[in-house]
């Protein structure tokens, strides 16, 4: 059989739950006698099949035999009777355990929203206590424990509202420690351990009803920490009380022995379900605030993805990749703007493909494109970093040259001129040989405006036409 760190961890609760069993009955056993509040075993056998599964009933079963076996021995049994005990008691507290594991579901999910509480009180810490503990009564009574003063009824009540607190402190507690480190674990319970003894000193010391503002501080508690706070909360409630008691202190007492001692889990257990419900209800806000948040993330994501496409397709020509007539126009906006503030000049250049029309006419719209795209990343590869390339419609581009007059931007527009009507172009259909006519002018200054400076160019693309094609007017 191979063993897991889980099943290790369970092994080692298998002390913690003899101990604390016997630690129970020494407890039950001290004036003013036979009384339970909590009975932990319960809870820390649950969290032993939480850990080892079905491979932790032998471990529950060996430490109740343990625990059972031992007490009767203490208090002044045979050994007999002990092992009778040992052996009767372990089955009916391993049921329990195990009725307390399948009750639980999926442990993820136990403590996880507020229908889950519902699962873990009714299933969880409830039935499986109410089926079993008549069993153990019966088992302790026909050994010969005695009675409460209250009757068995009153003694059955105890038993099993203490079995039922133990399941309901331990099993959040697991889960807490499961999933908060040591530190914050550590930080947290010193603060909520300030805050519960408030209340409980102030009823001490100052007046019984302060013992109210219990109920105020354990909401707190919840809003603040939530499930994870009421949890450490109910724990530290439990773990006072019963000090209160051994020291015979607490309005519990003035009621009967018994009877006062299944009042104190009962107001245990309904006073801890209301912060661990608003607990819950806040983290499940909480978690669906965070999904909400993420979902928004994301979708603000897609948004900026989407509008980062719709930009480029507004700004850039599909065909050959470069900017469009409208990125065009920003740009040399921008250009003549920038070039008037700082006394700068930029060139313009407007290129048409000579004869484009007979390209398409003799090779079919398809070998028109490859060609347009051709040209643009020659011209593309021709010009400066800084230069700038744009397709200013059909088979027309322009080129706007910045910090650059006309006599400068000749060079690279001959080199255009050259490489396009020297080298062919190579498509589907074959090579093919092109050529271009181009316009170039330059920034005159402040007053020379847009439209003034587009007017030139064009006439220049012209003249240049004009003057028989595959060449620069300037
Ligand atoms: N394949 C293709 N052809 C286009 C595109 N846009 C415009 N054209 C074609 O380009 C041709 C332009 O013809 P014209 O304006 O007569 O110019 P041209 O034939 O180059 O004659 P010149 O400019 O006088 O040398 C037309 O046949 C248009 O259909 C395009 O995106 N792809």
């Amino acid at each position: 059989m191979t063993t897991t760190p889980r099943y290790h961890h369970a092994l080692l609760l298998v002390p913690l739950y003899v101990s604390l069993a016997w630690l129970g009955m020494w407890l039950a056993a001290k004036p003013p006698s036979s009384l339970t509040v909590v009975w932990l075993p319960s809870g820390i056998g649950l969290i032993m099949l939480l850990l080892a599964g079905r491979r932790g009933l032998p471990l529950v079963l060996l430490s109740s035999a343990i625990a059972n076996a031992g007490g009767w021995l203490y208090f002044g049994g045979s050994w007999g009777t002990a092992l009778l005990a040992g052996l009767l008691l372990a089955p009916f507290d391993s049921l329990q355990s195990w009725l307390a594991w399948r009750g639980c579901g999926a442990p993820r999910r136990l403590l996880h929203d507020v229908g889950g509480l519902q699962r873990f009180f009714w299933r969880v810490c409830l039935l499986p206590p109410l089926l079993t503990t008549w069993a153990m009564y019966l088992i302790n009574h026909a050994l010969g424990a005695p009675a409460t003063a209250q009757g068995h009824l009153a003694g059955l009540a105890m038993m099993t509202s203490g079995d039922c607190l133990g399941l309901f402190v331990v099993t959040p507690l697991y889960l807490v420690l499961r999933e908060v480190p040591w530190p914050r674990l550590a930080g947290l319970t010193l603060k909520i351990a300030a805050l519960v003894a408030l209340p409980l000193l102030l009823a001490q010391g100052v007046h019984p009803w302060l013992i109210w503002l219990l109920g105020l501080t354990l909401i707190y508690v919840a809003i603040r920490y939530r499930i994870v706070g009421s949890s450490i909360a109910v724990a530290l409630l439990t773990l006072a009380s019963l000090l209160l008691l051994l020291s015979e202190l607490g309005p519990q007492l003035a009621y009967e022995h018994s009877l006062s001692y299944v009042a104190l889990s009962l107001m245990i257990l309904s006073v801890g379900l209301a912060p661990h419900c608003i607990g819950l209800v806040i983290q499940q806000l909480d978690d669906v605030n965070h999904t909400l948040e993420q979902r928004v993330a994301e979708r603000t994501r897609a948004l900026r993805e989407v509008q980062k496409q719709l930009e480029t397709m507004a700004y850039s020509d599909s065909l050959t990749g470069l900017g469009n007539r409208h990125a065009f126009y920003i740009r040399l906006q921008e250009e003549q703007e920038r070039a008037t503030r700082r006394g700068r000049r930029f060139a313009l250049a407007l290129l048409d493909i000579d004869h484009f029309k007979r390209i398409n006419d003799s090779y079919g719209h398809q070998t028109g494109d490859e060609v347009l795209r051709a040209v643009a990343v020659l011209m593309q590869d021709s010009v400066r970093v800084i230069d700038r390339v744009y397709r200013w419609g059909g088979e027309e581009f322009m080129i706007i040259f910045p910090d650059a007059g006309a006599d400068d931007a000749m060079v690279p527009l001959q080199r255009i001129c050259q490489l396009i009507g020297m080298q062919p172009v190579t498509t589907a259909k074959g090579e093919l040989y092109t050529s271009v006519s181009i316009g170039v002018t330059e920034f005159a200054g402040r007053h020379d405006a847009i439209d003034a400076l587009l007017g030139r160019v064009d006439a220049l693309l012209y003249q240049a036409k004009r003057d028989g094609r595959n060449r620069i007017a300037r």
